[in-house]
């Protein structure tokens, strides 16, 4: 087994490191609870109001004191709960049954490593997920298995035993697995005794010459009972029986049980004899050795002039949680029962065990031996961990009673008390297969897991402050009950923890030590005593004098710093409990106003944050937007450039087509002009108007109506308007050719100025159509920049509008076109008529020349003729709007392409190949 102060002899390797995890389960971080600010600051604060309390009848070398506390005092004058760990040796049994497995090593001489052996529950059970792990818990102060039991009493209980002399309570319990050594480390063994006989000789001898005469103590007891709490008006009790009976029995005087046990007391062995070592011989078998000079000597503490001590000790057990009084003598046959003590609280509220026997001891010895009697009728039992297992919690109470006969005031006492409770350890009620053992082991644990519990509440009282203080259980188990009171202020406590390394128990240990780590981070309460300054300081604030300030103000010697707060009169708590009222009113008020005031700054402060973060949301808002928009304009101007390529292959093919059609056109014309017997009319066959709109109707009444429809529509109305144009050239030149080759008489030269002027307006109307197409060629323009920069369809409407109403005037202006040309072929047939009219009466001609229009009846025999008649059969000029002219007295309805889709619910044509119309006989 490797355990040193050094190093540990079994250190983790490189490579341990990085396979084991170490869970730190100490309070190594949260210790600074204790010390921090917080903490600090309210307790300064309390300080401010009520100064510490000076100690008691003893005058003490604080310096030394200060020093060697070290640095266990926090700042503020908290303390921290001490927390020792003390490691037994392996025996030489456990060493053979392989119980050494290194899980236990000293890192330093405050921390601890634990690493999980092979067979551990800890290491079957990964935590955290990891297999092997290694614990690291922090101590104050750790203590291997070489140390002695009087280096150990040197480090744990010498302060204990001075605070106590000092006037202050003092609890030291031990606390670990079974057959860890609590009970060696309380009472030892042989010449190795342990805390408590070596606390019970240092106190005497530091008390040589200062025990106050027994017979004496009554007066001091009359007077002074109003300072005694009930457990000391017990001891009293006690203490008159003992006085009363002084003369049974061979106890001296004052060392008398009650219940009729009594010790013997052979002063010629226990006498603290000075300078050697002495031996107590309570049993053939047992015998503690001591070094009384040593130890009467190790402290430094001067005690004050003319105080005198009273010692009493009492030493009870809880057993299946049950108090049984340890002095009391064993049952006998007749009455095996044993009696059971009840708790109670005494007016202060404290809890003490009711008719607890206390007995006034005027040597270590004669506590010795109280204590060996208490050990005797102690439950044990042998426990496969144990042979001689405590069955039992054992709390040995030592009380000293400080009294000052001569003191300004009278008799002024005080009490102090050292507990040493040696607790059961915890087991595994599994490994107890007696119905007995296991329900002690239930018991045990019960009672354990309450103190931890009782504990964790503390602690997280303690650093917690802002919150609900938790309800500390203490009435869960008469243990915590018991000890209540050094965990509420009474006093200090002062833990030490047992271990021993072997294997077999490393998870009972683990836990142990987990909730050791838990009391680590304790602070002790601050005591009752400031209580009472802090009432004084209230009341003197509130210009209210108690009666001991009175007292103070008149010369006398105040007690208020010893006192609690029984040395008020009623009266006086009253006027306190007002005060206190009025401040708990006061500091209620100030926390709401410092509420308000937090609250707003935190409203404030959210405002602001809520208005950055706003900011930085439109920032980032108008960034993304710009960022659209730049995409977007890439993707417009992409899509402008496309339309743009689109739009000029498309003028291009148009201009093409144009350009051939002119082409054609003007062949035709030179064919005409060459052929004049050729037919008139052109053989270049013409999708008719009305389809041509169908088309663009039904192409209009999409909702996404495209320029591109328009642009057709448009170079099929040009197409269109470029035939009509060159009809009607044709038909201007054959009515040229008619009228070179009729000699008209006077009258008929009005009707050829009126078919001239009609012609005129003809072209006129032609003209204006030419016009019209230009503008709609802009319009078209002006709708491609619109598709291009805005696609909305409102402004498409508006054109669509726009070359609708264009397209409104050039049906009009056709159909005034052909409302011309009906005038003129009106005025041709009636020349015609002239003409067979003049034939008929002018001389015959001669035959028309070769070349002449014989074919179409152009000479004076065809144009009388009646087979080739046909001219005013059919009309001159094909309407480019098939069927459109409306009758006459037809009501006025919209005739726009645009409108009819929009007007009419007619199912437009479906678009097709456009009509082959054969020659002229196609009749509108
Ligand atoms: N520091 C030590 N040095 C030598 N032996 C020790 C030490 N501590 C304990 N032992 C021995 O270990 C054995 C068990 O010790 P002890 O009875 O004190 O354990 P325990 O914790 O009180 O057990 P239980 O809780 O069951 O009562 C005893 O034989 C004791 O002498």
């Amino acid at each position: 087994m490797a355990l040193s102060f050094a190093p540990p002899r079994v250190p983790l390797s490189d490579e341990d490191e990085g396979r084991a995890a170490v869970f730190e389960s100490t309070a190594a971080d949260l210790v600074g609870v204790a010390g921090s600010r917080r903490c600090a600051t309210t307790l300064h604060e309390i300080s401010n109001i009520s100064p510490p309390a000076v100690a008691l009848t003893m005058v003490t070398e604080r310096k030394e004191d200060t020093d060697s506390r070290g640095s266990n005092e926090e700042e503020g004058g908290t303390e921290r709960v001490r927390v020792y760990l003390r490691i037994r040796p392996l025996m030489e049994v456990e060493k053979e049954k392989g119980e050494e497995q290194g899980c236990v090593s000293v890192q330093d001489e405050e921390t601890l490593l634990l690493r999980d052996p092979r067979e551990s529950f800890n290491s079957k059970t990964p935590e955290r997920g990891v297999s092997q792990s290694v614990h690291k818990f922090t101590f104050t102060q750790i203590l291997g298995p070489d140390t002695t039991q009087q280096e150990f009493f040197e480090c744990t209980m010498k302060e204990n035993v001075r605070d106590v002399l000092l006037g202050e309570n003092r609890l030291l319990y031990t606390y670990g697995v079974s057959n860890s050594g609590k009970t060696y480390t309380v009472q030892g063994t042989g010449r190795e005794a342990g805390l408590l006989p070596r606390a019970l000789v240092s106190i005497f001898g530091k008390l040589r010459g200062r025990l106050y005469d027994a017979l004496d103590l009554k007066p001091f007891l009359c007077q002074g009972v109003r300072r005694l709490n009930c457990a000391e008006v017990r001891a009293e009790e006690v203490r008159r029986d003992s006085l009363l009976k002084e003369e049974e029995g061979s106890i001296s005087q004052n060392s008398r049980l009650r219940g009729g046990a009594s010790v013997s007391c052979d002063s010629g062995i226990g006498g603290v004899s000075s300078g050697s070592c002495i031996t107590t011989q309570l049993e053939d078998s047992d015998s503690v050795c001591l070094d009384a000079e040593a130890l009467s000597h190790s402290g430094g503490e001067r005690l004050e002039e003319g105080v005198r001590f009273s010692v009493w000790v009492s030493f009870f057990e809880i057993y299946n949680e049950f108090l049984y009084d340890l002095l009391e003598p064993p049952p006998t046959l007749q009455s095996r029962k044993r009696t059971t003590l009840r708790l109670s609280d005494d007016r202060h509220g404290n809890p003490y065990v009711k008719d607890l026997t206390w007995v006034q001891v005027r040597s270590a010895e004669e506590a010795w031996k109280v204590l060996r009697i208490g050990r005797r009728n102690q439950s044990f039992a042998s426990t496969h961990l144990n042979q001689t297992s405590s069955r039992s919690h054992s709390i040995f109470s030592l009380r000293l009673l400080h009294i000052n006969p001569e003191g300004e005031s009278g008799h002024s006492t005080h009490t102090s008390e050292l507990t040493v409770c040696d607790l059961a350890g915890s087991e595994r009620c599994k490994d107890q297969r007696i119905g007995e053992r296991m329900k002690e082991a239930n018991n045990i644990n019960t009672s354990l897991h309450t103190l931890g519990r009782c504990i964790t509440a503390l602690r997280n009282n303690q650093s917690n402050r802002s919150r609900l203080p938790l309800v500390v259980p203490f009435r869960d188990s008469k243990l915590t009950r018991v000890l209540q009171g050094f965990f509420s202020g009474r006093g200090h406590s002062c833990m030490v923890v047992n271990i021993n390394p072997c294997s077999s128990t490393y998870d009972e240990t683990l836990q142990a030590l987990k909730f050791s780590a838990i009391a680590t981070q304790l602070v002790h309460s601050p005591s009752s005593k400031t209580h009472v300054a802090y009432i004084q300081s209230l009341l003197r604030a509130h210009g209210l004098q108690t009666n001991e300030s009175a007292r103070e103000e008149g010369g006398e010697c105040s007690q208020a710093e010893e006192g609690d707060v029984t040395m008020f009169d009623s009266e006086e708590l009253m006027r306190a409990i007002a005060v206190l009222k009025q401040e708990v009113q006061r500091q209620r008020e100030e926390k709401e106003e410092l509420e308000a005031r937090v609250r707003e700054q935190v409203c404030s402060e959210m405002m602001e944050v809520i208005a950055r973060m706003e900011n930085d949301f439109s920032e980032t808002l108008e960034s993304e937007r710009a960022l659209m928009e730049e995409r977007y304009e890439d993707k417009i101007k992409n899509l402008h450039k496309s339309l743009k390529r689109f739009y000029a292959q498309e003028i291009e093919d148009r201009d093409e087509q144009i350009e051939q059609l002119a082409a054609d056109l003007r062949r035709s014309a030179e064919a005409g002009s060459e052929a004049s017997g050729a037919l008139p009319y052109p053989d270049t066959p013409r999708p008719p108007r009305r389809q041509a709109s169908s088309v663009c109707s039904s192409s209009s009444s999409s909702s996404s109506f495209s320029s591109f429809s328009l642009a057709e529509e448009l170079s099929r109305v040009q197409a269109e308007l470029d035939q009509c144009r060159s009809e009607l050239q044709e038909k201007t030149l054959e009515l040229r050719r008619y009228q070179g080759l009729l000699s008209l008489p006077a009258p008929s030269s009005t009707l050829t100025s009126a078919v001239d002027r009609k012609l005129e307006e003809g072209q006129r109307c032609l003209r204006q159509l030419r016009l019209d197409l230009q503008g709609m060629g802009r319009d078209l323009q002006y709708a491609e920049r619109a598709c291009c920069h805005n696609t909305s369809g409102e402004r498409l409407r508006l054109l669509l509008a726009n070359t609708d109403s264009t397209l409104a005037k050039q049906d009009q202006a056709l159909g005034e076109l052909q409302n011309s040309l009906l005038l003129v072929k009106m005025d041709l047939r009636k020349k015609t008529d002239r003409l067979a009219q003049l034939k008929a009466t002018s001389p015959p001609r001669a035959p028309p020349a070769p070349g002449t229009c014989a074919k179409r009846g152009c000479g004076g025999a065809e144009l009388g003729g009646g087979e080739n008649h046909r001219p005013e059969k059919r009309p001159f000029l094909r309407s480019p709007v098939k069927g459109r002219v409306p009758p006459r007295n037809a009501p006025t309805t919209p005739a726009t392409p645009h409108s009819r889709v929009l007007h009419s619910h007619q199912r437009s044509p479906a678009p097709g190949p456009a009509p082959h119309h054969k020659g002229r006989g196609c009749v509108f």
